[in-house]
This record gives C-alpha cells, structure tokens and sequence, in this order.
C-alpha cells in the first residue's frame, strides 16, 4: 500500500512572511483531519522561504520541499542552488523538470536525469514531473512521450532509489487552467508510467513508486482522482495557494 503525498506548489508565491503564517494555519487546519497521517503534506516552496518554513514546520505534519536543483555539486552557477543547499534548508523532496521549467527556462531530459541523480546523492526524494501538451494529446502520443520522459529522467538511477522517487504526471493543457484530464484518463497514463517503471526495474520496485496527478486540482476533484487505482497523490499549483483550500483538498483526498 503506497501511501498518499499530496504537495502543494507555491511556484514563484509567498514572501517569507507570507510562507510563515500559511504554515501556522494549515498546521491548525491539519489538526481537525482525524486520519492525516495517513498522507505525506508537502510544501514546496520558493528557495527564499525554504529555511524558514523548515523551522515553522518543526513539530508539525507538514514536510518541505523545494521546486527546483541545479545538477552539478557546487561551482560558478549564479543565481543557481545546489542539492546540498536545498537539503541545508531543510527541504525533504524537490521537484524536478516540472514542465514550466522545461518550458521557460530549456530543461531536457538530459538536464532532468542529472538533477534527480543529484538529488538522489544527496538524499532529497526527486518529485519528477513529466506530462504531455494539447498537440501531443490530440496527435495520440501522449503514452509514447511519458514512456520517453520517464525512462530519461530515471536513466542509471538504481532501483531502490527510483522506489524512493515520486513520478507527477501533469498534463500541461491541464495546468491553472482549470480543464482537469477525466480521472480514469489521468489514471490510463499513470498506470502506464508504472508498467513502464515496471519494464525497467520490475513490478515490485514499480509498485512502490507513487504517482501524482496534478493539473487543476481541487478539493472537489482529488477524491475521484484518488480513488484510481495508480493514483496516488496529487501535485497542487493554485488550489495550494490558500491553506484553508489546501487543507479541504487534503481532507477530501483522505
Ligand atoms: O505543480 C503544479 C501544477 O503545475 C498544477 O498547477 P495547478 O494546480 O495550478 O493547475
């Protein structure tokens, strides 16, 4: 039985300041879910507010995460932060190649393999973002393309450590834009990430991955999502946002 991670993703929201006081709140609000240690509640926040939101945390349910790593140890990166640093902070997960980054900012699948290697080294627990676009979709290829980023980004990473990772299947057309993929289609493509996962490492490691779902998530659309058979979390983007939202979200999930 994998257990559910639902993780919220500020992207580029939140002072500090801002951060602190949404994490007393969910914390008050996580309080009230009897069964919510059940599911890992993952913050991933700007690297501004790591640090702090780690020492806010302390003591509650709530586990950090970062959105972003740079692939090489340490160097002349400006501007760039390391797995090392991420993990100093106190982040626990990172997200890598989420498909703004790939979009906006030139990751590839090459760049992504080398991240979730780093990261692994260095014990932060890799949320892999993969997920195909409106074209992709309406040409029929979206299993073919998850299949190609999935093997990619896990390229030469061990078994244990891929039993470790975290695989978010977000399909872009779906991102803040409120259109959700039906949640028997979103779980069609997760469960073909696992057989994929599967092929590689064998059912055994494959089963232990957990798949999220993520792209105009909801409270009102995470129980049906959870309720597939490889779905096994969600990555949240604006309903993450506002603690009491997120925290129906998590109520709802559970
Ligand atoms: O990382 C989160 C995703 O990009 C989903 O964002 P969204 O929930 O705002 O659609």
């Amino acid at each position: 039985m994998r257990k559910p991670i639902l993780a919220g993703n500020w992207k580029m929201f939140k002072t500090v300041s801002q951060a602190l006081s949404y994490v007393e709140h969910l914390d008050g609000l996580l309080a009230d879910i009897p069964n919510q240690s059940q599911a890992d509640v993952v913050i991933c926040a700007p690297a501004t507010a790591l640090y702090a939101v780690h020492n806010q945390a302390q003591g509650t349910p709530i586990q950090l995460g970062a959105q972003n790593v740079h692939q090489a140890e340490e160097g002349a990166y400006t501007g760039e932060t390391s797995a090392i640093m991420l993990k100093d902070a106190g982040a626990k997960y990172v997200i890598i190649g989420h498909s703004e980054r790939r979009q906006y900012f030139g990751e590839t699948d090459e760049s992504v393999n080398a991240k979730v290697q780093q990261a692994l080294k260095h014990g932060l627990l890799p949320i892999v973002c993969v997920g195909e676009d409106l074209d992709q979709r309406n040409q029929g290829v979206t299993n073919t393309l998850v299949e190609s980023q999935v093997r990619a980004a896990f390229n030469a990473v061990s078994a244990d450590d891929v039993a470790r990772s975290v695989v978010a299947y977000e399909p872009i057309w779906a991102i803040g834009t409120g259109m959700t993929a039906t949640a028997q289609d979103a779980n069609a493509v997760c469960t073909h990430i696992r057989s994929v996962l599967s092929d590689m490492y064998g059912q055994d490691k494959a089963n232990l991955v957990r798949i999220q779902y993520g792209g105009s998530v909801k409270p009102d659309n995470i129980a049906e999502l959870m309720a597939q058979s490889d779905i096994d979390g969600a990555l949240v983007g604006g309903a993450s946002l506002d603690p009491g939202t997120f925290a129906s979200l998590v109520r709802n999930a559970l």
